[in-house]
């Protein structure tokens, strides 16, 4: 199988920040305005000024380790293995970024030269989006396009209600709760997108004011102790509103005391939550005369959640025979016999 998420420049310097961000924004599923004009644009305005802004940002939040996103998705994706195999399912598990280093089509082949026939792609994005989940998809297809024996491929395309996600956040947020008290207010931030996708019929909207709801539900939260904002936003298109520092400056000035901010749509921590979130938003929000601000951290490896991403992924590979893989020396055994045979491997 192959965990998905959305890619991170390697390291926190200007030029690869550029390269990172040169790919991701020329992707027609991200942007969604007319090539020619997004491409002036792009290189013209967009890759001359935010590579350095983006570079500082990313500095400031990078590990010895590296990209937080990164550090995550991989030991997601290694908790997730270790799941499987306790579980007795006889799958390899892989990580693959849509943008930057550990490509999908990279990942696609190493899967396919150590045997697999069949592989679910699962993505790290909760909730559907075409600018996130149907590029995931996009790139499959492409490399699909060009493989001869194509292996059967199987995609999750969300899992915003599922219990088990719920149940993790939940246990997230209160786990935290029990350490640090209550706020007045429970800020759930997703990632935004531009309005007009919400009329082009996007779920995304709509999935992530269900995912809030259960997750208010499972808290048992009134409709004035939650609220759902949506950060991130590039460019002066609208995009979906109520944005998160905007309404954070309004709660601090309205005397709202204490907020916590939990991100439902990040799986991982990422630039995104680690730092526009815990040290843009926060200053934001005290500046604005909140008394304390809460970052409540993603995911990330909780025992928990790699428990629901095990049973997610059980459920999806339901109905597929389970595999057995070649080892490798049956691998070479068979690749050298077909050499020999004049094959071209
Ligand atoms: C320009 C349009 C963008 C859309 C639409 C968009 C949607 C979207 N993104 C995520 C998840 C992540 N985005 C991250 C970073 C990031 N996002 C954009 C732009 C759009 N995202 C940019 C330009 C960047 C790079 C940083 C910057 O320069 O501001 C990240 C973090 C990556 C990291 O390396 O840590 C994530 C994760 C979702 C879920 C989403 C739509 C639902
Ligand atoms: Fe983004
Ligand atoms: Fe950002």
């Amino acid at each position: 199988m192959l965990y998905c998420n959305l890619g991170t420049p390697d390291t926190s310097s200007t030029k690869d920040v550029k390269r990172f961000l040169a790919e991701f924004l020329s992707d027609p599923r991200v942007v969604e305005i007319p090539r020619l004009i997004w491409l002036v644009l792009l290189h013209g305005v967009v890759l001359r000024l935010r590579p350095s802004q983006s570079a500082a940002k990313y500095a400031s939040i990078w590990s010895l380790e590296g990209s937080p996103l990164k550090v995550w998705t991989d030991n997601q994706a290694r908790g997730l293995q270790a799941w499987l195999t306790k579980h007795q399912h006889d799958v390899v598990v892989r990580y693959a970024m849509r943008y930057g280093s550990t490509s999908i089509p990279s990942q696609l082949d190493a899967l396919k030269a150590e045997g697999a026939t069949r592989v679910l792609i699962l993505p790290a994005y909760p909730q559907y989006s075409a600018t996130t989940t149907a590029s995931l998809w996009d790139a499959v297809y492409q490399w699909a396009g060009q493989v001869r024996s194509i292996p059967e491929l199987r995609f999750v395309n969300h899992y915003h209600d599922d219990s088990r996600y719920i149940g993790a956040l939940a246990a997230r947020v209160q786990h935290y709760w029990q350490e640090h008290g209550h706020p007045d207010v429970l800020v759930m931030s997703f990632h935004g997108v531009p309005e007009r996708t919400l009329h082009l019929g996007d779920p995304y909207h709509c999935e992530c004011f269900k995912t809030a709801r259960l997750l208010a539900e499972k808290l048992g939260l009134s409709a004035a102790q939650f609220k759902v904002t949506f950060q991130s936003r590039l460019g002066r298109a609208r995009w979906l509103e109520p944005y998160t520092e905007p309404t954070l400056i309004e709660m601090g000035k309205a005397g709202v005391r204490r907020v916590d901010v939990v991100c439902p749509a990040f799986t991982c921590d990422c630039l995104e939550t680690l730092e526009e979130i815990n040290m843009e938003a926060r200053e934001a929000f005290l500046h604005a005369g909140g008394q304390a601000f809460h970052y409540i951290p993603c995911l990330n490896d909780e025992p928990q959640w790699i428990e629901a991403l095990g049973e997610i992924t059980q459920q999806h590979l339901q109905g597929w025979p389970t595999q057995t893989l070649p080892d490798a020396a049956t691998l070479a055994a068979s690749k050298s016999a077909a050499l020999a045979q004049g094959a071209v491997v």
